[in-house]
């Protein structure tokens, strides 16, 4: 499922007129009739609907999806919003087929009475604008979006919510507040993006019959459950522990040996045939008890925490995960530095090293193998020099750059987790719930994403397939045994089991 911004949208309309000769007005009678259809799915013929339109393509799409269900026998009433001057081009052609159907079009600069239709309406639709807005919104349909999100009905949007921006990095906007949205043609940006997702309600994507094959890439998707099904590693059965991949994981603490010790035990529930943890020598016995598979590497301490030498050989390794629980004293900064430098496989960076690596950021360049960079935005904030506001806003943008310009793949954390390889494509995972919010999930993630790696030949698909296993058993674990406030870490890592039963079936 593709992702796009607004231009891109523009774009694809463009290409398929001119590739195909798909013209502007069939692609909104496209889109009305497939909106009218879901539609149909979720609407009662007696419910009194009441459509609001507006005079650009979106207000367009308003006409057929009114004419469409009047046809059908649903009891809409159809306002235009806007004055009769301002509906042109192929919103004009369908509102006259409108009027020539002999339908009834309520206009608010005729009438005074939309708020005696509001309080009758049990299901709003909004019609007014989609891709099209420009800043705050401005004359009746302001208005008309205040009184529409005072009222009790169910409110649907046809493509955007009104007001929304389709694109990221825009905060400063009202909005329509739809509690169902159905998306013309491609997933926009904002559905995604913290501070505008909650717009859109729950939505769909409803495909208008734009020539696919023509369209140029948005190189942003959406990573689907069936592609994670396709990709997953399927064991040879002549395998042996050396045929799944030899990881490395670095990092813990004397006070903090949970988060390394749940790494290495997702990363062996997720399929990795040896796993050594290298972590100070007091910590070992703790961590030993929970993860009896995993072996050791002790390394020399100083008040439970790393210190050097810490150049040990990590040649016989074919991927490494470093960071977690390991703290932020300044061997720490010499150990990521000497991994940076030295790992000749796939290098997993999180949490602690993160934080490490702000000052080496030059040397990713130089790695030959794929470097994994996992932030929460919190971290990335920090690496890129940012507020963590500026991340959240726009992260699809920051997270595409950073992975460019440095060469890495970038795991950008959150209810969407966005994974950018280095040159620059995008994908989304939307799976995983809040229970997942909570310290140790970040862990977890990583020892998945690390056997992944050692499993797979594409590391874009590992990172895709990890995020989606480990957000998939949140949803699972949720509607079976657990809820969003006591879900743990440690049941992620019990629960995988039923996730890759579930996959491999
Ligand atoms: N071929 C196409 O281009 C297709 C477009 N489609 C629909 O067309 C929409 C895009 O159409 P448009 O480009 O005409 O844009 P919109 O219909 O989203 O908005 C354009 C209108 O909004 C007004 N406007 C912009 N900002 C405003 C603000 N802040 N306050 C009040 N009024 C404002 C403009 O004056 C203009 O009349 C999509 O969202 C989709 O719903 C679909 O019909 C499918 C095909
Ligand atoms: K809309």
């Amino acid at each position: 499922m593709d992702v796009v911004t607004a231009q891109e949208m523009y774009e694809w309309d463009q290409v398929a007129m001119e590739s195909t000769g798909l013209d502007g007005k069939l692609l909104m009678e496209n889109a009305g009739r497939a909106v009218s259809s879901e539609l149909e799915k979720k609407l009662d013929k007696h419910q009194r609907v009441m459509m609001l339109i507006g005079a650009g393509n979106n207000g367009g799409d308003g006409f057929v999806i009114a004419r469409t269900l009047l046809n059908r026998g649903y009891s809409v009433e159809a306002w235009q919003v806007v004055p009769d001057s301002k509906v042109k081009g192929d919103a004009r052609h369908h509102k006259e087929i409108f009027m020539k159907t002999g339908y009834t079009l309520y206009k608010l600069e005729e009438n005074d009475d939309l708020r005696e239709s509001f309080e009758s309406a049990e299901v709003i639709i909004d019609a007014m604008l989609g891709i099209g807005v420009k800043g705050h919104l401005r004359g009746p349909i302001k208005q008309v979006v205040e009184l529409a999100n005072e009222q009790k009905a169910f409110r649907i949007a046809v493509d955007l919510p009104t007001g929304v921006p389709a694109d990221e990095g825009i905060v400063e906007f009202d909005a329509f507040k739809a509690d169902y949205t159905y998306i013309i043609a491609a997933l926009k940006v904002s559905a995604l993006v913290e501070h505008t997702r909650l717009y859109y309600g729950e939505w769909k994507v409803c495909d208008i019959g734009l020539p696919v094959r023509k369209l140029p890439s948005p190189n942003r998707k959406v990573w689907q459950r069936e592609d994670s099904k396709r990709i997953l590693p399927k064991r040879d059965a002549n395998s042996h522990k050396g045929s799944h991949g030899k990881a490395l994981i670095v990092g813990g603490a004397a006070h903090m040996p949970g988060s390394i010790a749940m790494s290495a035990k997702a990363a062996l529930r997720s399929g990795a045939g040896l796993v050594t943890v290298a972590t100070p020598k007091s910590a070992v016995p703790t961590i030993a008890t929970y993860v009896q598979e995993a072996t050791f590497l002790p390394l020399a301490e100083e008040e439970g925490v790393i210190k050097g030498p810490v150049d040990f050989d990590v040649s016989a390794y074919d991927g490494v995960a470093v960071g977690m629980g390991m703290g932020r004293g300044r061997e720490s900064n010499n150990l990521v530095n000497h991994l940076v430098s030295s790992v000749k496989s796939p290098l997993l960076i999180d949490a602690d090293a993160l934080y490490q690596l702000k000052n080496i950021l030059g040397l990713l360049r130089s790695r030959t193998y794929p470097t994994i960079l996992t932030p929460h935005p919190g971290e990335f904030a920090h690496l890129v020099d940012q507020p963590i506001s500026a991340i959240v806003q726009s992260p699809f943008s920051y997270s595409r750059e950073f992975s460019k310009k440095y060469g890495v793949y970038t795991v950008l954390k959150g209810p969407a987790t966005i994974i950018t390889a280095p040159n620059g494509s995008q994908f989304v995972d939307l799976t995983g719930n809040a229970g997942l919010a909570k310290g140790g999930s970040g862990d977890v993630l990583s020892g998945i994403l690390l056997a992944m790696m050692l499993q797979s030949g594409s590391t874009t698909h590992a990172l895709n397939s990890g995020c989606m296993l480990h957000g998939l058993t949140a949803e699972m674990l949720i509607e079976d045994d657990h809820s969003m406030v006591d879900l743990l870490a440690t049941d992620l890592i019990e629960g995988l089991t039923q996730t890759f039963r579930t996959f491999s079936s």
